[in-house]
């Protein structure tokens, strides 16, 4: 099946780093967890797959390093396709994280993560850098945690440990299977919003299979949303998959969520937006001033909601609106950056990215408990 596409918002690279070509598994026992998919990754993207349970995500990202041979199709690896290349040579150039950590639990923090670089024989003087190195990377002071043995340390502890280890040898790829969801919520918090930033540092090519959409939300450049039978059903920016779901399947995946009542129910801030095109005050800015203000955007949204009157006016969007109403704004002029005023005055220029970073804000402040106007919008809508 193909599914609805849009280009991500910036590729690093033309030619995409993982490319999947018509590619099916059927089990020995006659299941098929895959059935004619189709996708590209670009280089320096962060690629969540998600989906419901048995909708063949695992199968998905295990075909990319061989662990699962596919029954059909192709999968190229920075044009290489995989099936001719040695598994082992493979997975040396493709960092594997999954949820049940997978340490080795006789050895210490420090041998785990010189595992690759050991196998690759770089020597002694070299390994000790870069296993200090990675620890620093993923927050542990490798002095206090190197010689430690896994079940010495916490869960969140042992997944970066994890991270590490899938970095030291500085694939290109990493694949990573549910990472964070065995680690509690705040713990997990913690290690998606340390993660989301360690990512904007490697940029490294990464498929992030997760159940969890908002997990999705805030780690993903972006979704692909798989049905049963590892069908996908979209792959977009998760503002668009949010936004303009491309199938019923889709509509009704996002809709289970909360994500897009945290849509409607998330203020837009100033600090959203870039700075003003024009400076003079517009025409028709007057009467929504007049409804919403610079108020807080629990009740512009709530109000916006009750009335149907912004989402489908063509009027200005406001500062303290919600971001649901600025990506309706957005969508209906094809995506590019719209005006924000507050009253009637320019207050910046708001974009997709702008409104993505926005949404991850709400989903973070959200999931630590600390979003104030965010959760007090939720119980009133
Ligand atoms: N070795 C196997 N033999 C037969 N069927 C399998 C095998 N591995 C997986 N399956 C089936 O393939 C389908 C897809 O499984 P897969 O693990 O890829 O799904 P998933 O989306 O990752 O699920 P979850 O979110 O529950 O981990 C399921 O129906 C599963 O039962």
């Amino acid at each position: 099946m193909t599914a609805q596409t849009t280009q991500p918002p910036a590729p690093a690279s033309a030619d995409p780093m993982i490319s999947l070509v018509g590619v099916g598994k059927r089990y020995p026992d006659g299941t098929v967890a895959v059935a004619d998919l189709s996708f590209d990754v670009p280089a320096g993207e962060l690629l969540c797959l998600v989906g419901p349970s048995g909708c063949g995500k695992t199968t998905t990202m295990k075909m990319i390093n061989r662990l699962v041979e596919p029954t059909s199709g192709r999968i190229l690896v920075d044009g290489e396709d995989v099936a001719h290349t040695d598994p082992t040579r493979l997975r040396r150039r493709i960092g594997y994280v999954i949820q049940q950590i997978g340490l080795f639990p006789h050895l210490t923090v420090r041998a785990n993560v010189a595992t690759v670089p050991r196998l690759l024989g770089w020597d002694r003087a070299r390994i000790r850098a870069r296993v200090a190195e990675m620890l620093e990377l993923v927050g542990l002071d490798p002095a206090a945690m190197g010689g430690r043995y896994p079940h010495e340390l916490s869960g969140g502890q042992q997944q970066r440990v994890g991270v590490a280890r899938a970095l030291a040898a500085d694939p290109p790829v990493l694949l990573m299977d549910e990472p964070f969801s065995a680690i509690d919520p705040v713990a997990r918090d913690r290690l998606q919003g340390e993660f989301r930033r360690l990512q904007r540092e490697i940029r490294k090519t990464v498929v992030f299979v997760t159940h969890d959409l908002d997990e999705a939300i805030r780690l993903g450049d972006r979704i692909a949303v798989f049905r049963q039978g590892g069908r996908l059903e979209q792959i977009d920016p998760p503002a668009r998959v949010l936004g303009r779901p491309a199938t019923d399947f889709v509509a009704d995946f996002t809709g289970a969520d909360r994500a897009l009542r945290r849509l409607s129910v998330t203020p837009l801030r100033r600090d959203d937006l870039a700075p003003p095109r024009q400076a003079g005050p517009v025409g028709g800015a007057t009467d929504l001033a007049g409804k919403s203000g610079t108020q807080a955007g629990t009740a512009v949204a709530s109000d916006a909601a009750a009335t149907g009157a912004v989402r489908s006016a063509p009027v200005p969007v406001q500062v303290g609106a919600s971001l649901r109403e600025a990506l309706s704004a957005l969508l209906a002029q094809d995506g590019e950056a719209i005006d924000v005023y507050a009253g009637d005055m320019p207050a910046g220029v708001l974009t997709p990215a702008a409104l993505h970073a926005a949404l991850r804000r709400s989903v973070a402040a959200d999931t630590a408990g600390a979003g104030a106007g965010v959760s007090g919008a939720g119980e009133q809508a």
